[in-house]
């Protein structure tokens, strides 16, 4: 098999036979009995400076989303193939195939959470996988070769995805957190908003949302994982800290509820764990069950509050926005000086998250590279950017 083909194969352009399959498992060298020891040993954190390569002059639109979850592929592959050079085995996450390779996954439920909101999961071939997904981690997803997605050259924020490659179509690449609840058997499983067009523009809706809340169930998705790259994942520990506020704004809390299952999970768990989880209507509110049944199961350790910008008559919850004295009236204080036993995450638009910490370093049209200098509400209140992470 060529090197090109097996690029093909790797990115969805082309449909493996069981027989390449086979052939791509060897050559990467990939154990019948995968274990995540590799992974979670060696987190593939990337050079937080390394930039894109961005076509800006033909690209009217930027996103730096879709500037994020190219950076995690190529970051990936490049792992992937600096090991094989390196003659190293590479170890996958259980279900998946190694960073790197995505790995062809069916839908097999749709959960709605609203309109425009669901959680998907996704069956593993080997429906006795625990997925148990890296703590902080994402997946990027791709669509398969039957049912293609792909750019629209010269229109969309796009690093080409290798070199020699920039005239072909480009396929779409999405980051989506994992969101699997904690010892769940068979399933992947994804939380989803669909991106409609901005009001009052031409611009079409959101590629790869809508093309996921429209898949058919039994249709397949390709997905790799789990993936780690600063500065939207944070390398987590079990009672690495006392404290951890998190402050969410809508689909942005996905990443902190992978953090809050995992810990909570882990029976000799000691941290404690507070969301303002703030969305503009109660219908907003996603994977509010999971939060109930958090706050249910762990009283001691977990607190949801819920913060809506268009409460509906009645609402007894907190109404607004999330600002420096709602974030006083509920989180500890800081601790003095540089003391790292608590923690403040903020996951949320860029709106929110330049009015609670400050922006990330680095900009919307190379990608962000890093977490920036502190300010806004949180700087306000006294916290030092060791205390904080913004997803
Ligand atoms: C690490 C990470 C984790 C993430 N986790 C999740 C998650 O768990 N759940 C989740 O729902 N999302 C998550 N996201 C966001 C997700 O990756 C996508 O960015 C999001 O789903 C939008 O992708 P899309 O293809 O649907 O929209 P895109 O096609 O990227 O479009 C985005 C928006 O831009 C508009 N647009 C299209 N063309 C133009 C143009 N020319 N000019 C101006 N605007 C235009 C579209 O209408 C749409 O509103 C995550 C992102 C990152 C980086």
């Amino acid at each position: 098999m060529s090197e090109k083909e097996v690029e093909q194969l790797c990115t969805g352009k082309l449909q493996a036979t069981p027989e390449q399959h086979d052939v791509i498992s060897k050559a990467l060298g990939l154990p019948s009995d995968a274990s995540d020891t590799v992974c979670l040993g060696r987190p593939l954190h990337g050079n937080p400076r390394e930039r894109a390569h961005v076509r800006s002059d033909k690209i009217p639109h930027h996103h730096h989303d879709n500037i994020d979850a190219t950076h995690l592929v190529r970051h990936a592959r490049a792992r992937h193939a600096e090991a094989l050079k390196a003659g190293r085995t590479i170890v996958a996450h259980q279900g998946l195939n190694p960073p790197g390779v995505f790995t062809w996954l069916r839908l097999k439920t749709v959960f709605p959470y609203n309109d425009d909101t669901a959680r998907f999961d996704f069956a593993f071939e080997d429906p006795e996988v625990i997925s148990n997904p890296l703590v902080s981690s994402t997946c990027v997803v791709s669509a398969p070769e039957e049912k293609p997605l792909y750019e629209e050259p010269g229109t969309r924020p796009i690093c080409p995805p290798d070199d020699g490659d920039e005239d072909g179509p480009i396929p779409v690449y999405r980051a989506y957190t994992p969101v699997t609840k904690r010892d769940s058997v068979g399933i992947l499983s994804l939380v989803i908003k669909k991106q409609p067009a901005p009001p009052d523009t031409p611009y079409p809706p959101g590629k790869m949302s809508n093309y996921i809340h429209a898949l058919q169930i039994g249709e397949r998705l390709g997905i790799m994982g789990y993936l780690q790259r600063p500065p939207s994942m944070i390398p987590w520990e079990i009672n690495q800290y006392d404290a951890v506020t998190m402050i969410a704004g809508g689909v942005g809390i996905t990443p902190l509820i992978q953090i809050i299952d995992y810990s909570l999970h882990d029976p000799s768990n000691s941290t404690k764990f507070l969301i303002l989880n703030g969305n503009s209507t109660e219908n907003d509110i996603i994977m509010r069950d999971e939060l109930e049944s958090f706050q249910q199961k762990y009283p001691a350790n977990f607190e949801v509050v819920n913060v809506l910008s268009r409460p509906p008559e009645g609402w007894t919850g907190e109404s607004g926005r999330i600002d420096a004295d709602l974030i006083k009236k509920y989180a500890p204080p800081p601790p003095a000086g540089l003391g790292l036993n608590a923690l403040v995450c903020v996951s949320g638009p860029p709106a929110m998250l330049e009015s609670i910490a400050g922006p990330r370093e680095g900009d919307r049209y190379n990608g962000y590279t890093g977490q920036g200098e502190l300010r806004g509400a949180l700087k306000e209140i006294g916290y030092t950017a060791e205390q904080v992470h913004k997803f």
